[in-house]
């Protein structure tokens, strides 16, 4: 088990490595992470939510995704609560100390969980959360070392020396457990790591004098892999405003003025923002983010993502000065015929008229909406839930092209009262799934081609064909030639990860530890 001595030491892919080093030995292995905090969810064929770290692991394994493997999963609507899905299903919004109250029933659910997925399992690879040295939630911990008991799993501490402090932070965690829990510690894993790592030797050897412990790795910081983040805080260092995502194939060998320069408005309570992945392996793509009216500029693309809190993150783009910056914009793309405004699920809805939470479930009450497309927007009790395939119209991309994703939403949106009434400025369904239904909707300029669009189908730019058509439609508007486009799927990318990650890694002493017979 993995367990770190901070947030977002890098846990998820070290787990997502080694359950792809033991899945590439032909052992039966299986990701499982008790608890996750994140906005990035993930629906699995069986029209299930669970956290997208464990969807990669899963993949790593060569498994479809199961909600066993991540049975609670706590998605912030602000500061003080959180929807809790419980295998795969929303059980309500709470409040910390509701959820605490509740926390005897998670955790039976999550050793149930455990103990039917490691059934018939080689190898069980599991992730803590957070730290297990904070003391003030070991009471209720169901995450850390209650599970890595539950399991009987050896433990490998995992420090950031990226973020400063890791020795310190060793040291601290292995003073600050308990004795029996202190024993399931079987070593140190130094993550992130630059430089010279024969420098490190001297800490190192008195770090493990002083708590009794080896190193098995020091794993250097993996730059630039294409793989979909967990949560918004590595996000958030990574591609910050004015830069270019350090993912993008051709990074900064690409000349700016050869890039589309695609822009994403960055949200409080941003989710699913893994829907950008796919760009960010695209050469001649620049990805930034806006934050404010006066950073959004003139970019060739800019995406409107998904929210937790549809009606508070409407607010924060009034305060922000972005709500008249992208009505400023789309209204000139409409008028120009150059430019794409696209919203995405909380960014569809923000698109529209209102938005109206009368349940009370995200932030309640309503909010006028950006009033670029004349529908709206009311979240109702059910849960939409499921994976979805379905075609988007040529005004997208050119060419009617196969698009496939899931969504995740309260929300129900249609033709705004005015527009049943007036019948005028037509809403045009431009995106429909399998069956025909209306998966998303937008306004075309006097070219035929949509400017201002949204959607409820996260990982609409999965698709290579239609991600490749749309890019090279908006790089003709430029005067750009158009690019062959890169392939986007996730095992080259795990191999990568997983090769980097055994050369740091001491796999012999982590198969013993396992109690596996291999060199
Ligand atoms: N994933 C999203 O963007 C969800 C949008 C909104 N919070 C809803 O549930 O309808």
């Amino acid at each position: 088990m993995f367990q770190g001595t901070c947030s977002n030491a890098g846990k998820s892919l070290l787990t997502a490595a080694v359950c792809r080093l033991l899945a590439r030995r032909g052992l039966s292995v299986a990701p499982f992470k008790a608890q996750n905090m994140a906005l990035n969810s993930f629906v699995t064929e069986q029209g299930e939510e669970m956290g997208r770290a464990q969807v990669l692991q899963a993949a790593a394994c060569g498994l479809p995704a199961d909600v066993r493997m991540n049975p609670v999963l706590l998605k912030p609507t602000s500061h003080t609560g959180s929807q809790v899905i419980m295998l795969g299903r929303p059980v309500g919004r709470m409040r910390v100390g509701e959820y605490l109250r509740y926390k005897a029933e998670a955790w039976k659910a999550v050793r149930r969980a455990y103990d039917e997925l490691s059934t018939g399992m080689d190898v069980m690879v599991l992730e803590g959360a957070g730290s297990p040295a904070e003391i003030n939630l070991r009471a209720h911990d169901i995450v850390n070392m209650r599970m890595a008991r539950h399991a009987g799993a050896h433990v490998l501490l995992v420090a950031d020396i990226d973020r400063g402090g890791a020795f310190a932070a060793l040291v601290g965690t292995m003073s600050l457990l308990g004795r029996a829990d202190r024993a399931r510690v079987a070593g140190y894993v130094l993550n992130k790591f630059r430089g010279d790592a024969s420098l490190l030797d001297p800490a190192l050897a008195a770090v493990s004098r002083r708590t009794r412990r080896p190193f098995l790795g020091v794993v250097p910081m993996l730059e630039d892999l294409r793989l979909p983040e967990e949560d918004s805080v590595s996000f958030k260092l990574g591609i910050t405003p004015g830069l270019s995502a350090p993912h993008a194939a051709d990074g900064d060998a690409a000349r700016a003025e050869d890039c589309l320069d695609i822009v994403l408005v960055d949200l409080p309570h941003i989710s699913n923002f893994t829907d950008l992945d796919a760009l960010r392996v695209e050469a001649g793509v620049r990805l930034r983010v806006a934050r404010r009216g006066d950073e959004l500029g003139a970019p060739d693309l800019v995406i409107l993502p998904g929210s937790k809190n549809s009606i508070a993150d409407m607010r924060f783009l009034r305060q922000s000065g972005l709500a008249g910056a992208l009505r400023g914009y789309a209204q000139r793309a409409l008028k120009e015929g150059r430019g794409v405004l696209a919203g995405i699920c909380g960014g569809l809805q923000m698109l529209g008229q209102d938005i109206a939470d009368p349940l009370n479930l995200e932030e309640g009450g309503s909010e006028p909406g950006l009033g670029l497309l004349p529908l709206t927007t009311e979240l109702g009790c059910v849960k939409c839930l499921r994976r979805t395939s379905g075609r988007a119209l040529a005004a997208l991309a050119g060419e009617e092209l196969a698009v496939t994703g899931y969504e995740i939403h309260h929300g129900r949106s249609g033709p705004s009262a005015a527009e049943v009434e007036t019948k005028a400025a037509a809403l045009t369904p431009l995106l429909t799934d399998h069956t025909g239904q209306a998966l998303g909707w937008g306004l075309a300029g006097a070219d035929g081609a949509a400017r201002v669009w949204g959607t409820y189908l996260h990982g609409v730019f999965d698709a290579d064909a239609f991600r490749h058509a749309l890019l090279n439609r908006l790089r003709r508007e430029r005067g750009l030639a158009p690019l062959a486009g890169a392939a986007y799927g996730l095992g080259p990318e795990l191999d990568r990860l997983a090769d980097a990650v055994e050369a740091g890694l001491d796999m012999t002493a982590v198969y013993r530890l396992l109690g596996l017979n291999i060199q």
